[in-house]
């Protein structure tokens, strides 16, 4: 993928770059329910097409980029690439070949693992014991490089607010290697992306064959669902790598479609 943030995308360009994301997948690129236009509520949303239906699937997507993550104690005993539950001790549970990802024997031979894991190996980790939180996190962000030339582009065209804190995560992750990069034009590369997944990903359970793992992964269409306190749809993870947005009530055509980024249930500073 080029290193060259590309200039801002306006809204048809970014609806004909996530159009190129969709195809391939299950999605109905078609004959959607919806469509991606500018918002009155901020930037660019989704609206209705037509009129949907309650309990209507409005959209099923795959992730651009995902990952299983952690919390602070939450355990991590989850394959970095299909996000079945390992088990064994955490340096069992690490790929044989020293890259310090947790991976299950089956995708350890996988392309995919292969080329991610010799970027790993070549960054030099310094732990092989146990699974450290700080590289796991960064396992979401490093997989940008692999993206192509229109995924890249995609991902540089979504909203990426800035935060002096985002670059921690970078330089966290950089304590873990002997060799993480250097290089100011992939370092930028990480801080953008971690703008992008901190604005527009999706973190939260899932569960892969009854496995509950904890995920953090960036749709770029159900990203672009703008905040509402009194949403309109609602989301869940299918599995570790697809989300499904579906109506919370009828949806009128032209309609923005709304989520919440807060749990309705949650109380507020005004709400004592
Ligand atoms: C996930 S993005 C949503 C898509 C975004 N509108 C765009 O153009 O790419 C989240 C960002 O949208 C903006 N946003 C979403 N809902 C909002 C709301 N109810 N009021 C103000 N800004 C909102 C905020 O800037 C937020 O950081």
């Amino acid at each position: 993928m080029s290193t060259k943030v590309p200039k801002c995308v306006n809204t048809s360009e970014l609806a004909e770059l996530i159009n190129l994301h969709l195809s391939g997948s299950d999605t109905d690129i078609k004959n959607p329910s919806w469509k991606v236009y500018d918002s009155s509520i901020s930037g660019r949303g989704i609206f209705a097409a037509r009129d949907i239906k309650e309990g209507e699937v409005i959209f099923r997507e795959r992730a651009l980029l995902a990952g299983p993550t952690g919390k602070k104690n939450s355990k991590l005993n989850t394959c970095c690439v299909c996000f079945c539950q390992l088990f064994g001790n955490e340096e069992t549970m690490l790929c044989k070949l020293g890259c310090s990802m947790p991976v299950c024997e089956n995708c350890s031979t996988s392309e995919r693992h292969i080329k991610e894991c010799t970027t790993f190996r070549q960054w030099k980790p310094k732990d092989l014991t146990k699974i450290n939180p700080h590289s796991l996190r960064i396992v979401t962000v490093m997989r940008c490089i692999f993206l192509n030339e229109e995924q890249g582009k995609l991902l540089m065209s979504l909203q990426a607010n800035g935060d002096k804190y985002y670059r921690a995560e970078v330089q966290r992750a950089a304590a873990c290697f002997e060799c993480f990069p250097k290089s100011p034009d992939i370092l930028e590369w990480f801080y953008r992306t971690i703008c992008v997944l901190n604005t527009n990903a999706f973190e939260g359970r899932s569960n892969v064959d009854n496995h509950e793992v904890f995920v953090r992964a960036l749709f770029p269409l159900a990203g672009l669902m703008n905040h509402q306190c009194l949403p309109n749809a609602t989301h869940s993870f299918e599995n570790g790598e697809t989300i499904i947005v579906r109506a919370a009530r009828a949806i009128a055509k032209d309609e923005e479609i709304v989520t919440t980024y807060t749990h309705i249930l949650w109380s507020n500073l005004a709400q004592k």
